[in-house]
């Protein structure tokens, strides 16, 4: 097992440095890395999909490659504008609703990013449930304005009714993320109309298999999205969206430029805009620069037995 301590270029969803446990088996590598303030109830997933990883592998892909997003976290505009440029991609999810931008800021940064993809790219925005219904009807319109136009917005309230009226208000589509996190999420997301799209990410679902059972069930289409994991952790979200039968959107895997380093060589970044369906293995001359602190370890090691216990 391999602990290791990854600090980000931006801070992103209130993390600095990312932290997660590399463990090997049979199948290959999986990567434990549930953020700090998930009790270890809400990690028992995210062991099952680094289990699945390590010590079953995934069901055969039907792609082999998987075009992506670039993600701007909050930044200047003019920082949006060169992140997307030298990423690529076509498509571009710009955070929004942060409590360090304003919505005059968020419309900046979209301006920007327009600018930067041109009028064929796409802008899609996550608000991470920071609106209520009337504010976020109120931010969407600018925001879509200001992009010419949104492919969508994930999820802009916290709750499914939420979701629900702000969709039934706003010609803009809705994204479900935050909401989809159990085998049940996704149909009440559905039935209730809250959504179009459904983003799946592997670990807080349990695995390559259970998030397929999910995007079966839901009937709607996907996005895969990672959780900011290493090269290793990211492979699985490649697994998921190279199997996918249908697949109509970037997905949001291309965060390894979020990240000052990886623990593998050949860094899973994209190029062109596009992901190969492929794992690499964590490499001692990658992962040593950034092998978390004998405290940091022993935190992590004592996570996974305990997450373990719980695990059925
Ligand atoms: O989807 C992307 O572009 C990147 C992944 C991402 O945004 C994310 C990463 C970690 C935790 C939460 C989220 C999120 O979608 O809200
Ligand atoms: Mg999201």
């Amino acid at each position: 097992m391999q602990v290791y301590a990854l600090p980000l270029h931006t801070r992103f969803r209130d993390i600095t440095v990312r932290e997660g446990l590399l463990l090997r088996g049979a199948a290959g590598w999986g990567e434990f890395c549930p953020f700090a303030d998930y009790s270890d109830t809400e990690s028992v997933p995210w062991l099952a999909a680094a289990l699945e990883a390590s010590e079953e592998g995934w069901p055969e892909p039907v792609r082999d490659r998987i075009e992506v997003n670039a993600t701007v976290p909050i930044v200047s505009p003019e920082r949006a504008h060169e992140l997307v440029r030298t990423s690529g991609c076509r498509t571009a999810k710009v955070k929004v609703a942060d409590k360090r931008a304003t919505l005059a800021e968020d419309c900046a940064r979209i301006e920007a990013v327009r600018d930067a993809l041109g009028p064929s790219g796409a802008i899609r925005v996550d608000a991470n449930m920071a609106w209520d219904v009337d504010t976020a009807v109120h931010a969407l319109g600018e925001l879509d304005r200001a992009a010419g136009g949104l492919e969508y917005a994930e999820q802009p309230c916290p709750t499914i009714d939420d979701l629900a009226a702000v969709r039934r208000r706003v010609s803009v589509r809705i994204a479900a993320d935050e909401s989809i996190r159990r085998a049940e999420d996704p149909l009440k997301v559905a039935v209730a109309g809250a959504a179009d799209i459904a983003v799946l990410k592997v670990a807080p679902l349990g695995g390559v298999r259970r998030a397929l059972e999910v995007a079966e069930a839901c009937g709607l289409p996907c996005v895969v999205s990672s959780a900011v994991e290493t090269s290793v952790g990211l492979a699985a979200g490649l697994a998921l969206a190279g199997a996918l039968p249908e697949l109509h959107f970037a997905c949001g895997l291309g965060t390894m430029s979020l990240l000052r380093g990886d623990v593998c060589t050949a860094t899973l970044s994209p190029v062109d805009g596009y992901l190969p369906v492929l794992r690499q293995a964590p490499e001692p001359d990658a992962y040593a620069e950034f092998a978390a602190s004998p405290e940091v370890e022993a935190a992590w090691l004592d996570r996974f037995e305990r997450v373990r216990k719980i695990s059925g």
